[in-house]
């Protein structure tokens, strides 16, 4: 279903990552039998929609009692049969393979991991940081680092996926979007998050600002993602709640996906928008996240085993949760998440 939609502005599609246990027969040299792209087809590719059943592969206990915290490292267990591209210890080089401008400011960037195997390695939630180097004043060599977390599935073979929004003044992001097919940029990770212990959390809240969604892909997809190999029994009472603010409705990303999983999931998944301005005619939230719509719509401070996730640009973040402390720890919990008495260890700010 979802393979038939087309993305705004776009000659790519986006699909939902196999929810429906199907997948796409794509034209990549890099497309595998595990091949969960984001991108489907556009006029130079050739995609063949084939009704291929997938079958779960058992259960899969990546985490299961080894990390229980949310700031523990990932230890490797059984689902990292395959061989990781990234390293947590140093910086690699990794070639673009391709770019897909997706919206008016957004592109998908695909690089290609060293060989057909390769997954990146990055368990959910987890990010990586990418860099690049400049010339200091005094001539020495400084670097530009920034997180990013990919759209392609965590088990995606072959190649790695991020969708990058251009700022003017962003440093990264202009980096990234002057890359050419063939260059190469600097990778690390991964950088463990929140450590999604399947069947520990059963209310999910998220609140997320443009980029901020692709974390929060990384775990709507671990809940409901069909055909991964994870055991999605676990899982299966996990309720997500989305509330997910824009400028406006052309600046909403993955929409269709998002809408997709609503579709499919309508008692366990829900997704609020909101923008800025409102094109006539939008039925969404207009203006920023209230104390209202939070009340409204997420799991309360005394719902029993839930947590709130929270990401976005930093004046969103202080005004919903507080800011991240120096560090880039958690910091202390402020804003309206505090104001409406959410205990700290219930929030996750990405
Ligand atoms: C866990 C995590 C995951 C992320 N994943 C993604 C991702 O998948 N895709 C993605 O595009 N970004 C993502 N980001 C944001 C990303 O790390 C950078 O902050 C962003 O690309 C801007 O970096 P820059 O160097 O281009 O801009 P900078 O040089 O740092 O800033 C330049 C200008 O852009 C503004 N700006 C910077 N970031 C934002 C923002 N997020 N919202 C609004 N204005 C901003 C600044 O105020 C400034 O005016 C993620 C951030 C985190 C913390």
């Amino acid at each position: 279903m979802f393979a038939s939609r087309s993305v705004a502005s776009s000659s790519l599609r986006f699909r939902p990552l196999g929810m429906f246990g199907t997948r796409s027969t794509c034209s990549f040299s890099t497309n595998t039998a595990n091949n969960n792209s984001v991108f489907s087809r556009n006029k130079n590719w050739t995609v063949t929609a084939s009704m291929l059943v997938t079958t779960t592969v058992g259960a899969y206990f990546y985490f299961n009692g080894l990390n229980k915290g949310h700031h523990r490292a990932y230890a490797d267990s059984a689902a990292d049969e395959k061989p990781n591209a990234f390293s947590p210890q140093e910086f690699r080089a990794f070639k673009l393979k391709e770019v897909h401008p997706y919206n008016h400011n957004t592109s998908i960037f695909r690089f290609r991991l060293p060989t057909d195997e390769h997954v990146s390695g990055l368990h959910v939630a987890s990010c990586v940081f990418t860099r690049f180097p400049y010339k200091k004043k005094d001539g020495s060599t400084g670097y530009i680092i920034r997180p990013y977390t990919p759209i392609s599935h965590e088990e995606s073979q072959g190649y790695v996926e991020f969708m990058i929004k251009n700022y003017p003044d962003g440093k990264m992001s202009k980096h990234i979007h002057n890359l050419k097919p063939g260059d190469e940029l600097e990778i690390k990770g991964p950088i463990p998050k929140y450590n999604w212990d399947q069947g520990k959390v059963e209310n999910v809240g998220m609140i997320c600002g443009g980029t901020g969604i692709t974390p929060m892909l990384q775990l709507i997809r671990k809940i409901f993602d069909t055909d991964s190999k994870f055991d999605k029994t676990k899982d299966e009472k996990v309720k997500v709640t989305l509330i997910f603010t824009n400028q406006t409705e052309d600046d909403i990303l993955l929409r269709k996906e998002l809408d997709g999983y609503a579709k499919q999931f309508p008692y366990r998944f829900k997704v609020i928008y909101g923008v800025d301005r409102p094109s006539p005619g939008w039925k969404g939230h207009t203006g920023f996240v209230t104390k209202e719509l939070i009340q409204k719509h997420l799991p309360g401070p005394d719902a029993p085993s839930s947590v709130i996730f929270v990401c976005g640009p930093d004046p969103q973040l202080a005004a919903i949760a507080g800011p991240k402390a120096e560090d880039k720890s958690q910091g202390q919990l402020g804003g309206i998440l505090k104001e409406l008495g959410y205990p700290q260890d219930h929030v996750y700010k990405f």
